[in-house]
């Protein structure tokens, strides 16, 4: 459903991928692992048309990908960043309902409700202010919002970033609810075990190139892949 041929991407004069290929399938979970700098935020950066592609295509769906930004989440991709980037002035609520409004509809996959039965922690705080919330709270409605895309494709970077473990075991526990109802995602992710657990295929990046490609339970088996490339 997402294709990247040879992308070549960067910051200005610097550029961080070198000609790198990956295919994300549809109803399937890929993890993208490699160590910090190899290149994965900004292989998502420039699916979400946030950084300019420089050589190489994209496809998704069949079809080249969009430009900008906004056309690329209406064609079916949600992205929740590293940063999570909610609207701390604003209310869960509000921070919900503007994705609804936008992308919803009578024909929606995903309403509040149905959201709100995934994430009840939500659902208890649907009044307070996004900067009020804990680091897995922000993740919860970071994902919801995405949710509320009604996307193909969910794309996520580092979800588990800064969370306790207890957290992390229930975002866990939520993506896998979301992969068994046929989702289709894409995971950046340090770590392994998380990733590894809720993918089924995986994507090792170093350099800015994909350097080893294969299933979830081959890099679990493959400790020297794990060693070379993740320092697992
Ligand atoms: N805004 C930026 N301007 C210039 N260089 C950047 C910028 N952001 C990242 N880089 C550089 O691009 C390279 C790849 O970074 P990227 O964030 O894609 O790595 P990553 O694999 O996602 O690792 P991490 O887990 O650290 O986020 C790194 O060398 C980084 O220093």
């Amino acid at each position: 459903m997402l294709e990247l041929n040879a992308i070549e991407s960067g910051y200005g004069e610097t550029q961080v991928l070198y000609g790198l290929s990956l295919k994300a399938q549809k109803g399937r979970v890929l993890a993208v692992l490699g160590r910090n700098g190899a290149g994965k935020s900004t292989t998502l950066k420039t699916i979400m048309g946030l950084l300019p592609l420089k050589s190489g295509d994209i496809v998704f769906d069949g079809a080249p990908i969009a430009a900008q930004p906004f056309d690329i989440a209406k064609a079916g991709i949600a992205y929740v960043p590293e940063t999570r980037d909610i609207f701390p002035s604003l209310t869960v609520r509000e921070n919900l309902d503007l994705a609804a409004k936008r992308f919803g509809g009578p024909q929606a996959e995903w309403t509040m409700e149905r959201v709100l039965d995934v994430f009840p922690r939500l659902a208890e705080r649907m009044d307070n202010g996004g900067a009020q919330l804990s680091g897995g709270e922000q993740q919860m409605l970071a994902i919801a919002r995405g949710l509320l895309m009604n996307p193909k494709l969910l794309i996520l970077d580092e979800p588990t970033e800064g969370l306790a473990p207890i957290i992390v075991k229930l975002l866990h526990d939520t993506l896998q609810e979301l992969r068994d109802g046929g989702l289709s995602m894409v995971i950046v992710e340090q770590n392994f075990g998380f990733a590894t657990s809720l993918a089924d295929d995986v994507v090792v990046v170093g350099k800015g190139q994909v350097v080893w490609s294969g299933t979830a339970a081959e890099i679990r088996g493959n400790e020297e892949v794990q060693r070379t490339w993740l320092g697992v």
